[in-house]
């Protein structure tokens, strides 16, 4: 990715040696608001893969919250997982606090992959440029993943009114790969709707407790892409809308959680040929992001549910752009987002 290129705003290197810390902070845009966006902990190959990662997910934030219309920008914070090393994660995730407090607003952090409710809780002892403490709204009662997956059943029943006609998911056939903190959650929600489900977890006790809760049909995690469908939904990996992976969908609509699920621009137009409806992931998946928001301006769960709500008309919005201009629908939604970011 080029950084001068994308126009982002920084890129913080932090680093204390004496305690194993590294980390890297990328703020995309602040124009709309302060760049928003959790923080990251893992292992990297090299510290290019963690700029790039920081990067990409930075970029990510400034277009979901553009596009969900709050008022925030975009950033991510990645802490680079030292292996063998024998830090306490009080230490380093008091660091990136004060390192945040520094920075004076203009990044707030919070959960992401591999990063807990506690090490938000550390984050807090230093500055209060931090969401998903304890007790805060997003960690109570998983309201985030809750949210994120009532998005994504509005997003499906848009893309089914779109190419159905109706948004009913009642005897539609969807495919949901990945069962975690959204994908279940979202099972539950096309359940009740009388959807017949077709699910797939790396974990088959996953599975088996959705076969048994939902009536639905286990499928392979090498198979669930192919699965015959009306809607097939990521909610694990990004990156699983791709050249070898497109041309084996067997559905009419591709709309799911997972973030950055086209492996590359072209995916888009790629689905766009095959005639597959695709729900672009940051203008589907954005009730987690909507939650922090509400969070964060001191508002309460069914506030942030009504603005979830939005995410139908989001949709349909941007369905509507790709008619009138006669591309895929991931390019209209980056064409109306980039309009709104000025
Ligand atoms: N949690 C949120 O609020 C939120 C918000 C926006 C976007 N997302 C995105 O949605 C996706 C799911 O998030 P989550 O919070 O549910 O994560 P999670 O880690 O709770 O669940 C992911 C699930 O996918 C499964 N999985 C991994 N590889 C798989 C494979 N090859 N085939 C099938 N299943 C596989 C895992 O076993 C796990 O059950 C991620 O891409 C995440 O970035 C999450």
């Amino acid at each position: 990715m080029d950084i001068w290129k994308e126009h982002y705003e920084q890129l913080i290197f932090l680093q204390d040696r004496a305690i194993g810390f590294k980390a890297v902070i990328a703020v995309h845009h602040t124009k709309l608001g302060p760049a928003l966006g959790g923080c990251r902990m893992m292992h990297y190959a090299s510290e290019e893969e963690a700029v790039q990662d920081a990067l990409r997910l930075a970029r990510g934030m400034t277009y979901k919250s553009a596009l969900a219309g709050i008022p925030y920008g975009g950033g991510k914070a990645v802490m680079l997982e030292q292996p063998g090393a024998a830090v306490h994660r009080e230490v380093l995730f008091r660091t990136l606090g004060r390192q945040l407090q520094k920075l004076n607003g203009l990044y707030i952090t919070g959960l992401d992959l591999g990063s807990t409710v506690q090490d938000m809780d550390f984050v807090r002892h230093e500055t209060t440029y931090v969401t998903d403490t304890t007790g805060s709204l997003g960690a109570e009662g998983e309201l985030t993943a809750t949210m994120t997956a009532y998005g994504v059943f509005l997003g499906i029943q848009a893309s089914l009114k779109r190419a159905y006609g109706s948004e009913s998911p009642k005897n539609r056939v969807v495919a949901v790969q990945g069962l975690g903190k959204v994908g279940y959650k979202l099972c539950r929600y096309l359940n009740e709707a009388g959807a017949k489900l077709i699910v797939s977890d790396i974990d088959a006790d996953r599975v088996r407790r959705a076969a048994a809760e939902f009536a639905a049909v286990p499928c392979a995690p090498d198979a669930i892409h192919s699965a015959p469908c009306d809607v097939f939904a990521p909610c694990a990996l990004g990156g699983i809308l791709n050249e070898h992976s497109i041309p084996m969908l067997d559905c009419a609509i591709v709309a799911g959680a997972a973030n950055n699920q086209l492996a590359s621009p072209e995916d888009g137009e790629r689905l766009h040929r095959r005639g597959i409806l695709f729900a672009p992931d940051y203008a589907i998946n954005a009730g987690g992001i909507i939650v922090t928001a509400a969070e964060l301006e001191g508002a309460d769960a069914a506030k942030a549910k009504r603005d979830t709500e939005r995410i139908y008309g989001s949709l349909e919005r941007v369905f509507a752009e790709a008619d009138s201009i006669g591309l895929s629908t991931a390019a209209a939604a980056d064409k109306i987002t980039e309009e709104l970011l000025g």
